[in-house]
């Protein structure tokens, strides 16, 4: 090989491109349990995921000055631990070990309001987590940039994360092939790439929509145990199904089948926040004590299929009404709604009523909480 010609095995990076190729590396590196340096706004801190930590991990972070280092929490469980706050905090536990700091990142009914700061310069360590599937729960330390862990570690700059946070309207057909259901025969899977880390994304195109006219369109977040399992503990596996079916009856549309398991959380976390729903925690409540947002999915990736496949106009099968705040306002119209039920059950009941009520979902929870008297 001769002198340079590396130079063109590497696209010429823009900014952005660049930000979301380093923020998914710093990804990975949390998720294996190895701390990142992370630049922000004029300090920079070694941070270490919580969720991903083995104990040498969190001892070798501690060494032997564990009084500079702090636990991260986002607002929802520093509110769950009693701390009166509106943003992110950093607690001082002091020399703590792995179940002690994992109780107080994620252990339902506790209070630690003793010595606490905000950490507002370090909220996005909330994005950090949530790109991860990680709980955002972080050790963090202090760094000087000359500090010998600069030179050693991945480091990202909350610009980066920033940028790579911005919705990607890009994305492009991979491969599409016919699969035929057992309940619909003239069905399309197609996959589409794109996004941060270039994920696959699924829309399936039953029979070919009439583009002149509204096509019927659902919008589904993947369940895995619903969907693919029969859980009783919610109505995606009735909605999806019945969502197919409502497309078939209108003679054609797409289904939009959105990689955001738990609402976006992940699946452990998902796993995690049932735990607390069987301690009688609602489905916002149990997501909030382990320190996520009500909802924190996007629907760029459906957007952007829907361009690709010609579609500026949609029947949208929902209950969400955030599903079709996020349509219009990205340009496509909704020119009707129709609701998509799945069957009440006594597991599924409380997670129904709690969507209606706290999270506006277009159910009418009088009658679903009457179901089953
Ligand atoms: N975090 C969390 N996620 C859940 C829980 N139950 C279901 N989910 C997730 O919630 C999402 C439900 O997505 P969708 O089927 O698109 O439904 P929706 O937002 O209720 O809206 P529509 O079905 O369109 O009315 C999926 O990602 C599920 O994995 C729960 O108790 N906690
Ligand atoms: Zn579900």
């Amino acid at each position: 090989m001769s002198e340079g010609s590396s130079d063109i095995l590497f696209r010429d990076d823009t900014f952005s491109e660049f930000a979301k190729v380093n923020t998914e590396r710093a990804v990975s590196e949390l998720r294996y349990g190895r701390p990142v340096l992370l630049h922000s706004s004029g300090a920079d801190h070694a941070v270490l995921a919580l969720d991903a930590a083995a104990p040498g991990d969190i001892e070798r972070f501690f060494g032997d000055t564990p009084d500079d280092v702090g636990l991260f929490l986002s607002a929802h469980r520093a509110r769950a631990l009693g701390i009166s706050t509106i943003g992110p905090v950093c607690l001082k536990t002091g020399t703590a070990s792995l179940d002690d700091l994992s109780r107080i990142a994620f252990a339902a009914d506790l209070r630690f309001a003793d010595e606490w700061r905000p950490a507002s310069e370090l909220t996005c360590l909330n994005d950090l987590a949530r790109l991860a599937l990680l709980l955002p729960a972080f050790l963090v330390r202090p760094v000087r940039t000359d500090d010998r862990i600069g030179g050693r570690f991945l480091s990202v700059d909350e610009a980066e994360v920033r940028a790579a946070l911005v919705e990607e309207t890009h994305f492009t057909e991979i491969v599409r092939t016919a699969v035929p259901l057992r309940d619909i025969s003239d069905c399309r899977f197609i996959v589409f790439r794109g996004g941060l880390a270039q994920r696959d994304q699924l829309a399936i195109m039953v029979g070919e929509p009439d583009r002149s006219k509204p096509v019927p369109v659902r919008i589904h977040s993947s369940c895995i145990t619903g969907d693919l399992f029969g859980s009783l503990k919610c109505d995606c596996g009735d909605q999806l199904r019945n969502g197919l079916q409502l497309i078939a009856q209108r003679g054609g549309g797409v289904l939009l089948y959105l990689d955001q398991e738990g609402r976006g959380t992940g699946l452990a976390a998902k796993m995690r926040a049932y735990g607390l729903q069987h301690e009688g925690y609602d489905t916002i409540d149990s997501d909030a004590q382990i320190g996520f947002e009500p909802d924190g999915r996007r629907y760029g990736a459906a957007v952007a299929m829907l361009r690709s496949l010609g579609i500026g106009s949609v029947e949208l099968m929902t209950n969400n009404p955030t599903k079709i705040a996020a349509l219009q306002s990205a340009g496509i119209e909704v020119q009707a709604r129709t609701a998509v039920l799945g069957t009440v059950t006594a597991e599924n009941q409380g997670y129904l009523v709690t969507k209606a009520r706290r999270a506006g979902h277009l159910l009418d929870w009088p009658a679903i909480a009457a179901k089953l008297g």
